[in-house]
């Protein structure tokens, strides 16, 4: 076994996947001249599947369950993991994955859509292990540093992307609930010692349900618990339904279905059904038979509905249709294909899909393809506040301009599952009114409030060693940037409040002297930030984790086109380096124009970026020098390749992600074979950067002409691999340029 030093290298899912299948034989040519390993780890949906059902796999089918080893990992010091953006599956993508499988010889059970039955029960208690955002959380035992590296921000100053223009009449806005929401009826407390809790319902007859039977918590851990209403839900998104028809706005839900798997699909359903209120209300009956389920957005209806006699079938179309002509005008995730705003929870996606409405205008797709106006619905308030802030600001000031803004890091707190992010498990859809509370094992309550049946209610942890690392983290930035840092706390909000004690305590641990450290409250921080930035001034923003998530891809997006091209950083509580790969997603579309015309717009800056500052932490625990020497220059290639424009561009024929990646190649190879610290290294790297060097033209030919035509990847959830290296990998003047580095 190899005793070199190892980063581990996620397989992920979609593009991301496409791009590693071309990025990753260039990476393993650099580092193995340093003997360093890159090993991969495939954490995609499909693997995370197989990896749980190993009973029903032939020998050759049975795959390791890589994503519990990698987190057994994150407790070990000298853990160095690159991990790329996976999908975050909804139900109806889990059952795609499942069916792909299936066809592909991998009797693996199939998701029971119905939970009746203990056995229907347990296997869908399996299958949830891979549901939503199942990689993550596992993943992030420390907590988050996000940014947009110097070089990254100068290119984007220099080569702007397109901003719509901001009309100060803009009728577009967010629409929230003001009562009967999480946020209304939050409740928090900080535990002075360690305690066994379990949660349970006390209905009105008088009858108490466990809803969890344990939870362990610890001292100094912050919980909260906390109730959505689902009458106050249903009548406010009617009213806001009713509102976009008045004010000719279109109609959208933004909601997060995938990270808060439990809660969000709830809220979607509700949504869905109140919309489309007169075909549940004629239907309802046959739809409970046929299995119809509204979380799944309207697909689930044309899903159920296509086994029934044409006739039937074509009534409920009809009665779908009849809809439209009454509701407000949905915005469209694709008109083209007629798929709506409701069609499917995982199809939009609070993070990115507010900054793209905002960087577009304020406006969303209509079903004519046309940009229109549109009511942004964001049914929790607690954190949707924040972009109607960024809207009124725009309204104001017109949209942001990337040649002079500023910029905005983030420093977020996200270990040991904090916050909502880790609520999946506490997160309960109320059986029967009564009272829902928290109650130590010695009998105490500790939270308690009144629920009505079909509430969400739920509970949220937040430890306290997380929270300490997350301001020692916020301080060192502020530090090293000298930026102003702002803590985003509501005093009003009861969680807020209790973190707002504790980094009042904790900051007292640091020296803070001459730093510029603030803790305001969501909106008073949103538009300080906001007034800085429009003057080119830069602010840390520390947030919880939601808030991290969403200002990791609100600002890139303004200031750099995209949350690809972030920096993103976790250094493990236990010593060891996560390096995620910029701050967004897996981008389906990318896949669709890959296989439809062989050109692939994914950008791996991402992945550069991650690559550099994992072989810098490695350097600095191995004491690798040669680990240094590929850090330094492969910053250097990537400042070469964006000072070029070697990035890939988004039109079919022109430089994709292949040529991208040559191009790094090419001037990181340069980059070595001009450094005068390591000769021996300048050596070994002088023929590669020469082959690339005078094959330039032939390779960039080579790469182009391949691209045009449909390819076959061999599937979607799993793909084939030989199939994606064949089409990632087409130059043979370049595949033979690394093979001769590499003998
Ligand atoms: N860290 C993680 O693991 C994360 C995973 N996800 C998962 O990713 C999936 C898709 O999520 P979605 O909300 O659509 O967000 P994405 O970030 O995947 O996509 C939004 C858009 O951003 C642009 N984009 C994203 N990444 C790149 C890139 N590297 N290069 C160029 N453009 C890029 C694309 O715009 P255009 O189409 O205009 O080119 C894309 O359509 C979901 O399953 C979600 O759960 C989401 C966020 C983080
Ligand atoms: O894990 C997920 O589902 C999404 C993560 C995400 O959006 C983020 O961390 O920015
Ligand atoms: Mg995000």
């Amino acid at each position: 076994m190899s005793t070199n030093p190892k980063i581990i290298y996620t397989l992920t899912d979609e593009a991301p996947l496409l791009a590693t299948h071309s990025l990753l034989p260039i990476i393993k040519t650099f580092t193995a001249a340093a003997e360093i390993d890159v090993e991969t780890s495939d954490i995609s949906v499909a693997a995370r599947i197989l990896g749980e059902f190993p009973e029903f796999l032939t020998d050759d089918q049975k795959v390791t369950d890589n994503l519990a080893e990698l987190g057994r990992l994150t407790q070990l010091a000298d853990t160095n993991i690159i991990k790329l953006p996976n999908i975050s599956a909804s139900v109806p993508q889990l059952i795609a994955t499942i069916t792909e499988l299936q066809e592909k010889g991998y009797k693996i059970p199939s998701y029971p859509e119905e939970q009746k039955t203990k056995e229907e029960i347990e296997l869908a208690a399996r299958y949830s292990k891979a549901l939503g955002s199942a990689v993550n959380p596992v993943l992030r035992e420390g907590n988050s540093d996000r940014r947009a590296p110097p070089a990254v921000k100068r290119y984007a100053q220099k080569n702007p992307h397109s901003m719509a223009k901001w009309n100060p009449d803009s009728k577009s806005h967010v629409s929230h609930m003001l009562s009967g929401d999480f946020y209304s009826s939050e409740q928090s407390i900080t535990l002075h010692k360690a305690c066994d809790v379990r949660m349970e319902l006390v209905t009105k007859g008088g009858e108490t349900l466990v809803l969890k039977e344990k939870v362990s918590l610890l001292a100094g851990e912050v919980i909260d618990g906390m109730n959505m209403s689902k009458k106050a839900l249903c009548e406010f998104l009617e009213a806001e339904m009713q509102d976009a028809k008045t004010q000719g706005v279109m109609f959208s839900l933004h909601m997060k279905a995938t990270m808060m798997k439990v809660s969000h699909p709830i809220v979607f359903g509700h949504a869905v059904k109140v919309f489309y209120k007169d075909v549940f209300a004629k239907y309802g009956d046959l739809f409970e038979e046929i299995g119809v389920n509204a979380n799944n957005g309207i697909s689930s209806v044309y899903d159920k509905i296509a086994d029934l006699p044409a006739e039937k079938r074509a009534e409920i179309e009809a009665a779908i249709a009849a809809v439209y002509a009454d509701r407000p005008e949905l915005a469209m995730v694709d008109s083209d294909k007629g798929i709506t705003n409701l069609h499917a929870p995982n199809d939009v996606i609070v993070d990115a899909s507010m900054p793209s409405m905002i960087r577009n205008g304020g406006q969303m797709w209509g079903v004519d393809g046309k940009a229109k106006d549109a009511k942004a619905t964001i049914p929790e308030s607690t954190f949707a506040r924040i972009y109607q802030e960024v809207i009124t600001f725009c309204k104001t000031h017109g949209a942001f301009d990337p040649t002079t803004m500023g910029t905005v890091p983030n420093v977020g707190l996200m270990a040991q599952k904090a916050e909502e992010y880790g609520s999946h498990d506490k997160t309960f859809e109320i059986p029967a009114a009564g009272t829902a509370r928290v109650v130590t094992f010695d009998g105490d309550v500790l939270l308690e409030q009144e629920v009505e049946e079909g509430d969400i209610y739920r509970m949220c942890q937040t430890k306290d060693a997380p929270i300490r690392d997350w301001v020692k983290l916020a301080v060192n930035r502020a530090r090293q940037s000298g930026m102003p840092t702002v803590f985003w706390l509501d005093e009003g909000r009861p969680h807020e409040n209790e973190l707002r004690k504790k980094v009042a305590l904790y900051l007292q641990d640091h020296d803070t002297d001459g730093l510029d450290i603030r803790v305001m409250d969501q909106l008073d921080a949103m538009k300080f930030s906001l007034e800085r930035i429009i003057k080119g001034e830069d602010t840390i923003s520390v947030t919880g984790n939601i808030l991290r998530d969403y200002l990791t891809d609100l600002f890139p997006i303004m200031e750099l086109g995209t949350s690809a091209k972030m920096l993103s950083i976790v250094p493990l509580m236990a010593g060891g380096g996560l390096f995620e790969t910029g701050a967004g997603g897996s981008a389906p579309k990318h896949v669709q124009q890959l296989v439809e015309e062989n050109h692939l717009r994914w950008d791996s800056l991402g992945e550069f970026l991650a690559l550099a500052v994992s072989l810098e932490d490695l350097n600095i625990k191995t004491g690798n020098a040669r680990a240094k020497i590929l850090a330094d220059t492969l910053d250097l290639a990537t400042g070469q390749l964006l000072d070029n424009n070697k990035s890939p561009s988004r039109r079919t024929g022109e430089l994709d992600n292949r040529g991208s990646h040559f191009y790094l190649a090419m001037y990181w190879a340069q980059a070595i074979a001009a450094q005068t610290e390591d000769a021996a290294f300048a050596a070994e790297f002088a023929p590669l950067a020469k082959a690339l060097t005078s094959n330039e033209e032939k390779i960039v030919a080579e790469l182009a002409a391949v691209q045009g035509e449909a390819v076959d990847i061999g599937g979607y959830f799993l793909p084939s691999s030989e199939k994606i290296t064949a089409a990632m990998c087409p130059s043979a003047t370049f595949n033979a340029a690394l093979k001769a580095a590499n003998a």
